[in-house]
């Protein structure tokens, strides 16, 4: 028996943790994933596809975007799917996008740190918001590409060197940490995993991931000890997939479901919802750092505004502080990258 549309398209939807309000608009909203052909390109393409959001989905990489397109191109559901291949075609498949999706770039080996990717994807992340910048200046952005602490600097600095102030359409993708956050304490705690709510702050590498326990919903009571288990546990979860991997990348199945859940709450808010959740954004939620994730709220011209940390309990305001250097040494290769 066929599936009604309505419950072909949503489960991915479940547990987004966003609170919306007014809806405004019924456009067409186009999409364009950049690195589409990678490890989580294919499978976010997959899940963008069956987004009932999403009208228009443009896939771009160096190789192999018109195997992915056909293939993607055969699901039933009513998003349009092209294929635009090599640099050339950067320009044409940006053009028109409400939301770009950025994971082009190389993943971690077990012994490295984001930081190491640095060298090839600061590069990668310049050049593909160059073209943005002329073809596609409104566009929100979000950035997947590690290290990510560094490349959503490198995007701001690059649309500001073609005079367009991004600041508030650039997004860094830290949807993974909360998704993460939200399976190891429902594990824990055997909480509904789809109800269970936690914002994680700060950045997007090691002690700058920075799970806001104390802020959980429906509210968990955790021990001491349990706290100072899961937070280096969601800190360092991505070197644990790297490790499980040995040597064949780092996170690409859970990171498509972040990265699409993400793109959903971005595509919503092009359409008029307002959205509450985590991003690294530009912020001045705390001192000393010029971007930092927490919750903002998401509307039709990007961010609207910076929610805060919230209240922190005494080890969240310790692990604030520990990130505060790390942070800004990122940021500022990010932006010496581009300012020299
Ligand atoms: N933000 C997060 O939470 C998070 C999570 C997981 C991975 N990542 C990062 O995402 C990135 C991609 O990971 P992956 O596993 O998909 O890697 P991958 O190597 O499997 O895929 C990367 C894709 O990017 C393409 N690419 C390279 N240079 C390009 C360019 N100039 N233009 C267009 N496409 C280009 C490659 O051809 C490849 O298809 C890595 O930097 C990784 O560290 C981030
Ligand atoms: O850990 C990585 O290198 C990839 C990603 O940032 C992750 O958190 O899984």
């Amino acid at each position: 028996m066929a599936l009604p549309a309505s419950a072909k398209c949503v489960s991915f939807l479940i547990n987004t943790g966003v609170r919306t309000a007014a809806r405004q608009s019924s456009s067409q909203p186009k999409v364009a994933l950049l690195g589409a052909s990678g490890g989580i390109g294919q499978p976010l393409g997959l899940l963008l596809k069956q987004d009932p959001n999403i009208a228009n989905l443009a896939l771009y990489d160096l190789v192999g975007t018109p195997g992915v397109a056909a293939d993607l191109s055969h699901i039933d559901s009513n998003c349009r799917v092209k294929a635009y291949t090599g640099a050339k075609e950067l320009a044409a498949c940006v053009e028109g996008a409400d939301v770009v999706v950025i994971p082009a770039g190389v993943p971690r080996k077990p012994g490295m740190t984001r930081d190491d990717l640095f060298n090839t994807n600061a590069g990668i992340v310049r050049d593909l918001v160059e073209c943005i910048a002329k073809a596609a200046p409104k566009a929100f952005i979000a950035i997947i590409t590690n290290p990510v602490n560094s490349t959503v600097p490198i995007a701001v600095e690059v649309m500001k060197n073609n005079g367009v102030d991004a600041k508030k359409r650039i997004f860094g993708v830290t949807t993974l940490d909360v998704v993460r956050a939200q399976a190891f304490v429902s594990e824990l705690k055997s909480t509904d995993a789809a109800k269970t709510v936690i914002p994680v702050i700060g950045g997007h590498a090691g002690i700058t991931i920075i799970p806001v326990l104390s802020q959980i919903q429906p509210s968990v009571k955790f021990s001491e000890d349990e706290i100072k288990k899961l937070t280096p546990r969601i800190q360092d979860a991505g070197t644990e997939v790297v490790n499980a991997k040995a040597g064949a990348g780092s996170a690409t199945l859970s990171m498509a479901l972040a990265g699409a859940r993400f793109a959903n709450y971005l595509v919503r808010a092009v359409k008029g919802e307002k959205i509450e959740a985590c991003s690294y954004v530009a912020s001045d939620a705390v001192k000393g750092v010029e971007y930092f994730s927490t919750k903002v709220q998401i509307g039709q011209s990007g961010v609207e505004k910076i929610l805060g940390v919230g209240s922190l309990s005494p080890y969240e305001k310790a692990c604030v502080e520990a990130a505060v250097p790390q942070l800004q040494k990122e940021i500022a290769k990010g932006i010496k990258f581009i300012k020299g």
